[in-house]
């Protein structure tokens, strides 16, 4: 097993996404404004989109500025990686103010998979960014519609690690609690902001990756979750989920127990639509696995491996805190579609707790499609007879 320490010295990078129209610029302007964004640097694609004018302080170099608040504000020139390379090097240099922040804006790009494999894959940045989180902005006057029709939205809600609900000074309340409790059920553990005109306090948007920086260490807890699933799923939900009620689950409990009887939320494998099939994100399943006994990491490599290959692209979130037999520590796997981050080994147990637990967000493919699965590579299941 290949377990490389992840170095929390490495600069955190948060993903800001969002619907078109959401409220990313207006987020960014108002965060631009605070002083406690001071020491970061603000990845945009065009200056004139955010209207910085009255904020700006100096121009560092064509791309680059810098604002009032301390904040540098640079455009990407090239791609993504070229931009963030020549950021550090100019930090290194000492020609830009330092910073220990980057947040990335992802304006034109519906879909923020791209970006996040990028920060995960390319080398030369993974040894320098680490991936902090990913911020959604959801429009509380017209997510709901958006959900509904855009199934961009739906996977950026989903792929998100805090969901900024703009615009909800405008939004009635009704609409602000439906989606609210809409977007729980796709995203169980992003905890949901509601921030008109963009004022939210920046410590509540970042430091959602696995270090805590106060404490300079992992803080797993915190970062998977689980519980929000368990929580979730005893919650009646925001929309017709009834249908995942009164399923069958005891097949499932042969080595773990599972998030309740809603559990595997969203496993419309067992049929009984009575809503409208084409809301997107009745299509996102969320649920937690928590297995009880050690599991080899080859049988376990050989799940992921599997799962990527047939149902990489509807894998939207993958987390898990693993005991594997071979280590008395815990293993930290994480993942997002098919690009998984190496794997990381943890200096300690959070908690007395020591069972497995894999959280899923997951288009289409439910707990029922994915737990035989787990169980075939990883206890070898289901081969008996061969
Ligand atoms: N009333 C109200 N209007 C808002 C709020 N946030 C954004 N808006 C307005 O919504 C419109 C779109 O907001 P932007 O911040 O430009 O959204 P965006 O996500 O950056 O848009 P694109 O870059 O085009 O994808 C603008 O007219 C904003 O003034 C809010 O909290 N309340």
């Amino acid at each position: 097993m290949s377990a490389p320490a992840a170095s929390p010295a490495r600069l955190p990078v948060s993903v800001l996404t969002g619907f078109l129209g959401s409220g990313k610029t207006t987020l960014l302007q108002a965060l631009l404004r605070n002083p406690g964004m001071a020491r970061t640097a603000i990845v945009i694609n065009e200056f004139g989109e955010v209207g910085l004018d009255h904020l700006l302080v100096a121009k560092a170099s064509e791309n680059m500025v810098l604002m009032d608040s301390g904040c540098l504000c640079c455009t990407i020139r090239g791609d993504l990686v070229d931009t963030l390379r020549d950021l550090f090097l100019k930090r290194v240099k000492g020609e830009v103010p330092d910073f220990d922040r980057v947040v990335v804006e992802t304006t034109g790009l519906a879909d923020p998979a791209p970006i996040i494999h990028t920060l995960m894959s390319d080398p030369l940045l993974a040894a320098r960014f680490r991936l902090d989180g990913v911020i959604a902005t959801v429009d509380a006057a017209h997510g709901s519609l958006q959900l509904d029709r855009q199934p961009e939205s739906v996977k950026q809600a989903a792929v998100a690690d805090r969901i900024v609900l703009t615009k909800t000074d405008v939004a009635t309340p009704a609409a602000t609690a439906a989606l609210m409790q809409r977007l729980a059920a796709i995203n169980p553990a992003a905890p949901v902001i509601p921030a008109a005109h963009g004022e939210v306090d920046p410590a509540r948007l970042f430091d959602a990756g696995l270090y805590n920086p106060e404490t300079k260490s992992p803080d797993v807890v915190r970062w998977l979750r689980e519980e929000a699933y368990r929580d979730q799923q005893a919650e009646p939900r925001g929309h017709d989920h009834d249908h995942d009620h009164g399923h069958d689950h005891e097949h499932h409990h042969e080595h773990g127990d599972h998030c309740g009887p809603a559990c595997g939320h969203g496993d419309h494998d067992h049929g009984h639509h009575h809503h409208d099939a084409n809301r997107h994100d009745d299509h996102i399943r969320a649920f937690c696995m928590v297995i009880d006994r050690p599991i080899p990491w080859n049988g376990f490599v050989d799940f992921m491996e599997a799962l990527i290959a047939q149902a990489g692209d509807s894998l939207l979130r993958v987390k898990g805190l693993l005991n594997v037999q071979e280590s008395e520590l815990p293993v930290v796997v994480h993942g997002v579609q098919h690009m998984f981050h190496p794997p990381v080994r943890l200096e300690e147990w959070p908690s007395d707790d020591h069972r497995t637990k894999l959280v899923f967000i997951t288009r289409d493919v439910g707990q029922t499609v994915i737990e035989p699965l787990f169980n075939g590579l990883v206890w070898g299941e289901g081969k008996a007879a061969e």
